[in-house]
Formats: structure tokens, C-alpha cells, sequence
């Protein structure tokens, strides 16, 4: 199982971003995607999630292997924490969540209502998703976001817990999270090559 991605061209607004991608995510391995604001992260990451398609080029990538965490945490605000955990776990097919609950020390919250936690707590709820899917591959737009030192450690420990079971990790982030073994593709090298506004060859007149 692995994530391959070739010559790949993406495009935000029907503009290409970012062309010629390519890289390879084997098991164990964690990539980290950097590069300027508005590059084309968020679109790179989208396009490998299978929301947007790309313009270009080829993502293989195993049927039913991959799980995207967007900016959006895709939290049921009505529901408890216990049973938004419960529900994507029955949604991807499994029963327990209980290691989700205790690898985000969401324990003494898992009765309160989702919609009743801070941005940080939200944030903990959504990352713990991750792990009752079940999914090799983890795509993860700017997971750390809104979470303080103690929490960015409990996710990079969950990251490093999910590799070494040959689990697989795509993660953009402006922080360094301390995940020293992970790997850094630097989109910046792959921009889009500006659109002429007109490329009529005069010459030809
Ligand atoms: N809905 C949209 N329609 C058209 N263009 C868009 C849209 N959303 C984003 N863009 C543009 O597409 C480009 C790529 O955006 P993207 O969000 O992928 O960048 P990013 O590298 O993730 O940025 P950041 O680090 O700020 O999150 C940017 O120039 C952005 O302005």
C-alpha cells in the first residue's frame, strides 16, 4: 500500500497553482507539505483527497485507504464527544473509540456536547476521528491549529503511534510539530507557471 502522486497539475478557481507534482508516501512515512500562504497546499491536499479533481496527471492510491482532515473539523455540535467518536467509527465500520478518547485525553469530556467545547478542545475531537477510521493514509490540512504546546504533542505522538503500525501521513503545517523523522516536500519549486492574458502570436499576423 502507498500513495503515489505523478506529474501532477492543480488548479484553484479554474487557475493552475501548482504543477509536476510528484512524490511517493510508503508505510511508515510522514511527509509535511510547506510552502508561502496561497501556493496551493490546501488545494494539493484536496486534489489527493479525491474533493476536487485534478487537471493533470495521476494519484493512485488504494481504494478506501485515505481519510482527509480539512480546515473544518467536522464536528456534530448536538452530539456528545462520546458520540461523535461513535458515530465515525460505525460510519467507517469499526466498534471501539475508546483509544481515540484517551490518546486526546478526551476522557473527562466525552459527555459534554461537542458544540460546548473551546477551538482547541474541537480541534483535539476532530484529529481523535483519525484514528477510529481505520485509514492507512491520514491527509491533514493544518491539524495543529488552534492547539496549545501540550496538545500539538499528543498529535504528533498519535502521527508517530499511526506510522509505526505502517501507517501513512500528508500533512501541511506551518509549525513544526516535532515530528523530526517526518519528511518536507517544498511545493514552492513545483508553482504554476503564470497564464498569459493573451498568447496570440503577433508574429503570425
Ligand atoms: N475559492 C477559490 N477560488 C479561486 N481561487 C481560490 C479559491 N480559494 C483559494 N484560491 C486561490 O488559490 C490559491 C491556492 O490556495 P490554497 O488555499 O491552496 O493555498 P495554501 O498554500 O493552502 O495557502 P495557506 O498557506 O494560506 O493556507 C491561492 O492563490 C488562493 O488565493
Amino acid at each position: 500500500m502507498m500513495l503515489q502522486v505523478s506529474d501532477l497539475t492543480i488548479a484553484r478557481g479554474g487557475i493552475p497553482v501548482l504543477e509536476g507534482v510528484r512524490f511517493t508516501l510508503s508505510p511508515g512515512q510522514a511527509l509535511v507539505v510547506r510552502g508561502p500562504n496561497g501556493i496551493g497546499k490546501t488545494t494539493l491536499l484536496r486534489t489527493i483527497a479525491g474533493l476536487q479533481p485534478p487537471v493533470s496527471g495521476r494519484i493512485d492510491v488504494p481504494p478506501e485507504s485515505l481519510v482527509y482532515a480539512g480546515h473544518a473539523d467536522g464536528i456534530k455540535a448536538t452530539l456528545t464527544v462520546a458520540e461523535n467518536l461513535k458515530f465515525w467509527a460505525e460510519a467507517f465500520g469499526r466498534k471501539d473509540y475508546s483509544q481515540a478518547i484517551e490518546a486526546f485525553r478526551l476522557t473527562a469530556l466525552s459527555a459534554r456536547l461537542a458544540g460546548a467545547l473551546s477551538a482547541g478542545q474541537k480541534r483535539r475531537l476532530g484529529l481523535a476521528r483519525l484514528l477510529v477510521t481505520g485509514r492507512a493514509i491520514w491527509v491533514l490540512d493544518e491539524p495543529t491549529v488552534s492547539l496549545d504546546t501540550e496538545a500539538v504533542a499528543m498529535f504528533a505522538h498519535a502521527v508517530r503511534g499511526h506510522l509505526a503500525t505502517g501507517g501513512m501521513a500528508l500533512m501541511a503545517t506551518h509549525i513544526d510539530i516535532g515530528l523530526s523523522e517526518a519528511q518536507v516536500l517544498d511545493v514552492g519549486k513545483y508553482k504554476a507557471k503564470p497564464l498569459m492574458d493573451n498568447d496570440f502570436d503577433g508574429a503570425f499576423l
